[in-house]
């Protein structure tokens, strides 16, 4: 397992952060969701040993949070949501003060500083100060320290925020190519769902302190016996008319219709409708829930 977390209560003065948190979760990509104040970040300074649990326990890639920190550590990158960058240092040197902050030789931290700001587009500015850097560029600063000890386990807390598109599509294609191509485990916590559903195969809702589901994104998305995905050869808008005619909600989707069936219908409908009006189905899926509807579903469940 990746991550397991066996009733974990953490508390500020009357606040209660994490309330009992338990779950396990495997190695891959996942995805951490939940509305603001969740516990998302309380969880991942938990896992890090950055804050004493009140009680409960858990483990990081099988090591234990209360009694290995430091191997944790080691083991672990971490690219916290906040700006944390010590002004007047290049980029190069930040890099490698971060490796030795986890006990690489400052030799080794500084090569591999090198490296990883290459790899994540940052060569050219690697003797720059880092004040100069843009907001893109300062996130993939944090990336490359976070990753320059090479770890198993990366952990992105909201690594896209404030980003435009262009930089935030890059952000996400580094997280993707060190999930699937360098094998890295990624905890990638964020509000923006499509960010983790590019990204992601698990995900994991929390909602005040606890967990309100988690599971592979593809099974948790539920197929719905009345709602299709219709792709058909011949005039999308007159088909989506006919099926109007008979009660259905039909709405236009890139080059398909997401038909909703009448009460009480079957698919039947939709061939029968097609014969009529002309049109050739190619091809007819259910729809399956977003993680948008899982998200919200798990919210609502809980209050
Ligand atoms: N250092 C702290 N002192 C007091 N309360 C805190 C502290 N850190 C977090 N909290 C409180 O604990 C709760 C959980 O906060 P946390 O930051 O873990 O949530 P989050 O899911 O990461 O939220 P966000 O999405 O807004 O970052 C919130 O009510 C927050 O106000």
């Amino acid at each position: 397992m990746l991550i397991e977390l066996d009733g974990v209560r953490k508390t500020y003065g009357r606040v209660t952060a994490l309330d009992g948190l338990s779950v396990a979760l495997p190695e891959g990509a996942i995805g951490l969701l939940g509305p603001n104040g969740a516990g998302k970040t309380t969880m991942i300074r938990c896992l890090l040993g950055l804050i004493a649990l009140d009680s409960g326990g858990g483990r990081v890639l099988g090591m234990d949070i209360r009694e290995r920190r430091m191997d944790i550590r080691q083991a672990v990158g971490f690219a916290t949501e906040d700006e944390c960058l010590f002004p007047g240092l290049m980029g190069v040197r930040f890099v490698a003060y971060a490796g030795e902050l986890v006990g690489m030789a400052p030799r080794d931290a500084l090569r591999r500083a090198h490296e990883v700001l290459d790899y994540v587009g940052l060569g050219e500015a690697r003797y720059r100060r880092v004040e100069s850097y843009s907001t893109g560029m300062k996130q993939r600063l944090k990336i490359a320290s976070a990753i320059v000890h090479d770890p198993r386990l990366l952990i992105l807390d909201e690594p896209t925020n404030g980003m435009d598109p262009a930089g935030r599509e890059e952000i996400l294609g580094l997280a993707r190519d060190l999930s699937r191509s360098k094998g890295m485990s990624l905890v990638f916590s964020s509000h923006l769902l499509p960010d983790v559903e590019g990204v992601c195969d698990h995900v994991m809702v929390m909602g005040r302190g606890r967990l309100l589901a988690q599971g592979r994104i593809d099974d948790l998305k539920r197929p719905h016996d009345d709602e299709f995905e219709v792709r058909v050869k011949g005039d999308l808008a007159a088909f989506a008319a006919t099926l109007a005619g008979r009660g259905a909600e039909a709405k236009a989707a890139e080059d398909h219709l997401l038909v909703k069936l009448p009460k009480g219908e079957s698919a039947g409908v939709l061939w029968d409708a097609a014969g009529r009006s002309g049109e050739q189905i190619r091809a007819l899926r259910p729809r399956r829930s977003t993680l948008e509807e899982i998200f919200l579903g798990a919210l609502a469940e809980q209050s």
